[in-house]
C-alpha cells in the first residue's frame, strides 16, 4: 500500500465540498491504490457543519481514507499538504459576472497564498476553484514566493467538459469519442472554447458541424453555461464543478491519454503571445505529475481575436487587484 498523501480542501462545508470530499475519499481523484488524508478548512461559524460532513465521511468507511482533520486556521489545514483545492469563496448569484466576486473573494486568496507558503509541502499542487478562479490563483501564487509559481492552477476543466458535452450532443457521439478540445483564457464569459484542432473519432470536428452553429451557438452556450445553471437551479453548479476538480487533479497527477490533451488555467510562459504571468487556460498534456503547454497549434484570425479578448479581460482583473500582488 502507498503512503497516504495530504489533500487540503477549503470551503469544505459548501455545496461543492459536499460532492468533492466523497469523490476524493473514494479514490476517484488519485487512484484506487492511493490513501488520502483530508485536511479541511472552513470559517469558524461553519465548523459545526463541517463536523457533520466528517461524520458522513466516517460513515462511508472508505478503504482509502486514512484520516480527516478540520480547522479554521489556514496554516493548520495546509500543513504539509501535497494537494490544495481552494474552493472556499462566495459564489455568484443571478445577474452577476464572476469578476463581480473579485472584491469579496480576493482577500481570501492572498491570506491562503501566504499560508500555503508557510505550511504546505514544497511540491504542493494547487487548484483554485473559487471565483474568479484565474485571478484568485494569481493572487495566491504571488503571495507564495517560496513555492514554484507553476504549481498554482485555476479550473477550466468544467468548461472543457461542457464543451465536450455540447459537441458530443450535436454530432451524436459520446464525449469519449472526442479528443483535443481546448479552452483558452479566463473561466468567464470571455473564455474561448476552440474546436479548430478537436478530433471526433480521429477526424476533424470542424468538418462535422456547421460553422454558424459553432460561432453563434456552441461558443456562447459554453461561455454562459454557469449562468444557465444558476438560473435553473437557483444556485451555482456544484456536483459538476466537483467532478471537474477531480478530473483536473487526476489528469495533472496521473497524466493525459496518448494523443489527447486537456485544458488548465496555468501561468502563461508567453506561449501563443499571451502576456507572461497571467493565469490563462491553455491546452496542456500531463505526464509524471507535470503539465506542458501544447505547442505549434495554428491560430487563425477568428481564434486570435477571441484569445486576445479573454487575455484583455485577465489583464484588467490583474490590474484591479494590484494591491494584493506583492
Ligand atoms: N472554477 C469553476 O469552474 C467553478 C467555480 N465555482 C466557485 O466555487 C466557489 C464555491 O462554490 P460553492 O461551494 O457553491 O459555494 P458555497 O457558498 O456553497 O460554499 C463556499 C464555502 O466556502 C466557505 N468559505 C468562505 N470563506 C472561506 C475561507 N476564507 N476559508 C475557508 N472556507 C471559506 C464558506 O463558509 C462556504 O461553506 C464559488 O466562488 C463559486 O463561484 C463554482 C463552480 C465552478
Ligand atoms: O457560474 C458560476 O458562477 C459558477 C461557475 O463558475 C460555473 O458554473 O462555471
Amino acid at each position: 500500500m502507498k503512503a497516504p498523501v495530504r489533500v487540503a480542501v477549503t470551503g469544505a462545508a459548501g455545496q461543492i465540498g459536499y460532492s468533492l470530499l466523497f469523490r476524493i475519499a473514494s479514490g476517484d481523484m488519485l487512484g484506487k491504490d492511493q490513501p488520502v488524508i483530508l485536511q479541511l478548512l472552513e470559517i469558524t461559524p461553519a465548523l459545526e457543519a463541517v463536523g457533520g460532513v466528517v461524520m458522513e465521511l466516517e460513515d462511508c468507511a472508505f478503504p482509502l481514507l486514512a484520516g480527516v482533520t478540520i480547522s479554521d486556521k489556514a496554516e493548520e489545514a495546509f500543513k504539509d499538504a501535497d494537494y490544495a483545492m481552494l474552493v472556499g469563496a462566495r459564489p455568484r448569484g443571478p445577474g452577476m459576472e464572476r469578476k463581480d466576486l473579485l472584491e469579496a473573494n480576493a482577500a481570501i486568496f492572498s491570506a491562503q497564498g501566504k499560508a500555503l507558503n508557510d505550511a504546505a509541502s514544497r511540491d504542493v499542487r494547487v487548484l483554485v476553484v473559487g471565483n474568479p478562479a484565474n485571478t484568485n490563483a494569481l493572487i495566491a501564487q504571488k503571495n507564495a514566493p517560496d513555492i514554484n509559481p507553476g504549481q498554482f492552477t485555476a479550473m477550466t476543466r468544467l468548461d472543457h467538459n461542457r464543451a465536450l458535452a455540447q459537441l458530443a450532443g450535436k454530432v451524436g457521439v459520446h464525449t469519449t469519442d472526442i479528443t483535443r478540445m481546448t479552452i483558452w483564457g479566463n473561466h468567464s464569459a470571455t473564455q474561448y472554447p476552440d474546436i479548430s484542432h478537436t478530433l471526433i473519432k480521429g477526424e476533424a470536428a470542424a468538418g462535422k458541424v456547421d460553422r454558424g452553429w459553432y460561432e453563434n451557438e456552441f461558443i456562447s452556450t459554453v461561455q454562459q453555461r454557469g449562468a444557465a445553471i444558476i438560473k435553473a437551479r437557483g444556485a451555482s453548479s456544484a456536483a459538476s464543478a466537483a467532478s471537474s476538480a477531480i478530473d483536473h487533479m487526476r489528469t495533472w497527477a496521473l497524466g493525459t491519454a496518448d494523443g489527447d490533451w486537456t485544458s488548465m488555467g496555468i501561468p502563461s510562459d508567453g506561449s501563443y503571445g499571451i502576456t507572461e504571468g497571467l493565469i490563462y487556460s491553455f491546452p496542456v498534456t500531463c505526464k509524471n505529475g507535470q503539465y506542458e503547454i501544447v505547442q505549434g497549434l495554428e491560430v487563425d484570425s477568428f481564434s486570435r481575436e477571441k484569445m486576445q479578448a479573454t487575455e484583455n479581460e485577465l489583464v484588467g482583473e490583474r490590474d484591479a487587484v494590484k494591491h494584493l500582488l506583492p
